[in-house]
This record gives C-alpha cells, structure tokens and sequence, in this order.
C-alpha cells in the first residue's frame, strides 16, 4: 500500500514525439508532469487528438516515452502491470467474437494468479445474465462492460478508462458509473479519460484538462470550471452598440428585448461595471457548464497539433 504522501502514479515532463508527416515531429504529449495519490477519481478531458490516449497507454506500459519520467508504484508501468496492480479498460484491444462472455473472463483470469472469482466479476460489471452470450453478439456497450470485467480480474490497486461509456445508451452509462463508484469507495483509484464533460463533473473529483498534448488545468472539478471563469450574466439594460462596446471581459452576448445575457470570463469585473458604471438593472449571474469552461479554455487553441508543429 502507498502512503498518502508517496503518489501512486509519479510523471515528470513526459513526453512522446510522432512523425508529422510533413518530415518533422510533433509531441502528442508534450513535457506533461503530474501525481496521482491513492484513492484520487480523476478525469483527464480534452478533445479528439488531446493526447489523452497517448498519455494513459504509457502510463499502462503500451507506449514508450520519448521523454521524461514515469514511475507507477515506485517502479516501471510494465512492473505494475505484471504485480497485477494496474486494470485497464482500453479504446483498442479486441475481444474475441466467438467466445462467450463467461469464457472470455475464464481464459483471462487463468492467466492472473490472484484473480477473483470469475461469477463475483460477471455481477460487478452487471453482465451476468450475458454471461452465455457469444461476444459477437453483444452490444457496444454490453462489451464495454465485459471490458470493464476483464479490468476488475487482478484487484487491481488502479484502474485505468479510456472512454469506458462509449457506445453505451445513456441508462447503462448510468448504471456503469454507479458500479464505478461503489468500486472507488471500496478505495480503488481511478483514472479515466472521456469526451462526456458531465461525466468528469459527476463522478471525478479532480479533472485533467488536456489540449494539444499538454495539460492546461488542473484540480478540483468544480475549481477547473471556476477558474475558466465562464459565466453568463444577465440584465435589463436598452443598451447601444457603443454601449456593449464598452463592456470589459465580455465574450459575447444576446438579446431579448431589453433582457441581454453576456457571455464572460470574468463575471465579477462585468457585474461591478454594469451595475456602477451603466443603468444596467436586475442582474443576474449564471456560472457556465464544464462544457462551456473547457470550450473557453481551448478556444483560443483551436489548432491540430500536428499544425501547430514547427
Ligand atoms: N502511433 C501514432 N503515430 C502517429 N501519430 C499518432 C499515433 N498515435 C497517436 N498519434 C497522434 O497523437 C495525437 C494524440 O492522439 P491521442 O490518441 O493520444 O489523443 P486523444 O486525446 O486520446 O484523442 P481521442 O479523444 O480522439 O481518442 C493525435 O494527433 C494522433 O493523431
């Protein structure tokens, strides 16, 4: 067992370098340094080419770093992994379609020497009742979660998630988080990586926000969010052209009627002017979504990273 102030998960200015295409490279992950502590739920956000596949395939010892440093549980990945420490439920990694989906969790679990018993992961992941069912003929999200059954086997102190819900409606992508929860109280420590923002602001106390191979915000969810500072403020104002002009931190705005609501990053400055410096009246302040901080805080970064390569 690590200690609270050892972290489980140790990255120093990590990086990995690809081929552009164009003769150059580019780092898909680029100079990133981060600790995970044990029991910690965090979700790594960004968008499509982030570098968060990248990013958790090294952490599992599936990729090499160009650079920089990891150690998970104060050795290699590729160690944790044999120890059976580490779960994962990967993008890629295929099932085999013609087995079942008990025989598969079988032939997994001969290979890790502490597994659980195979019935005791099937009811976990919630697949008992498929446990017959060729693998083939299981739903998208049906073989997520025999994925997420295959991650359980070696109790693993870490589990690691890329995107696990896709594919899944949204009632099983309910009912997988709840069994994801009752898997982090039990103390294990989770690491996934989505494109559902709801997802990060629901169930991972601590997100990651990625962006063209480098993290760009990192801490308490709601303290992500907070410190995009998006916010809409709203007011009774017939105001001018030169009016709105005028206006310090606004992103943008709409109209209805006399009722206008400002797109802002920074809500307090905009409020105290509307209210001292203009006969703006009956304001109100509405904080935006993850969704909306995590498109403020990548929008002025809209490049591929690939482009955005020298
Ligand atoms: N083997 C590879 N060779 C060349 N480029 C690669 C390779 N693997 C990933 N990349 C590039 O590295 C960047 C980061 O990819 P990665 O898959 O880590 O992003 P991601 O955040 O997981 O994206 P997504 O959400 O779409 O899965 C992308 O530009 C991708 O095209």
């Amino acid at each position: 067992m690590s200690t609270a102030q050892e972290p489980i998960i140790g990255i120093r200015h990590l990086r990995r370098s690809y081929p552009d295409g164009a003769g150059g490279t580019f780092d898909a992950v680029d100079g990133v340094s981060l600790d995970f502590a044990a029991g910690e739920v965090t979700a790594v956000l960004g968008p499509n080419g982030a570098g968060k596949t990248t990013l958790m395939d090294m952490i599992l010892g599936l990729n090499t770093p160009s650079g920089g440093d990891i150690r998970v549980f104060g050795g290699s990945p590729r160690q944790a992994v044999r120890d059976g420490r580490i779960g994962a439920l990967l993008q890629t990694g295929g099932l085999l379609p013609d087995l079942t989906v008990k025989e598969t969790v079988q032939i997994i679990a001969a290979l890790h020497e502490q597994a659980l018993p195979v019935d005791e992961v099937l009811q976990t992941a919630g697949i008992s009742e498929i446990a017959g069912r060729a693998v083939g003929k299981c739903s998208g999200g049906q073989q997520q979660r025999l994925k997420f059954a295959l991650a359980l086997l070696p109790r693993p102190d870490l589990i690691i998630l890329d995107e696990p819900t896709a594919g899944m409606d949204p009632s099983a992508r309910h009912e997988f988080w709840s069994r994801m929860r009752t898997q982090a109280a039990a103390g294990s420590t989770v690491l996934f990586a989505t494109h559902y923002l709801e997802e990060a602001e629901q169930f991972a106390r601590r997100t990651v926000l990625m962006h063209q191979g480098r993290v760009i915000a990192d801490g308490p969810t709601a303290e992500v969010q907070r410190r995009a500072g998006a916010a809409h403020v709203a007011v009774t104002w017939s105001a001018s052209e030169a009016d709105l002009a005028a206006l310090p931190h606004l992103l943008s705005h709409s109209s209805h009627g006399e009722r206008i609501t400002f797109r802002t990053d920074d809500a307090d400055r905009l409020a105290r002017h509307l209210l001292t410096a203009t006969p703006a009246a009956h304001l109100t302040v509405r904080p935006a979504s993850l969704e909306e901080a995590f498109v403020l805080l990548t929008g002025d970064q809209e490049t591929d990273p690939k482009e955005g390569a020298r």
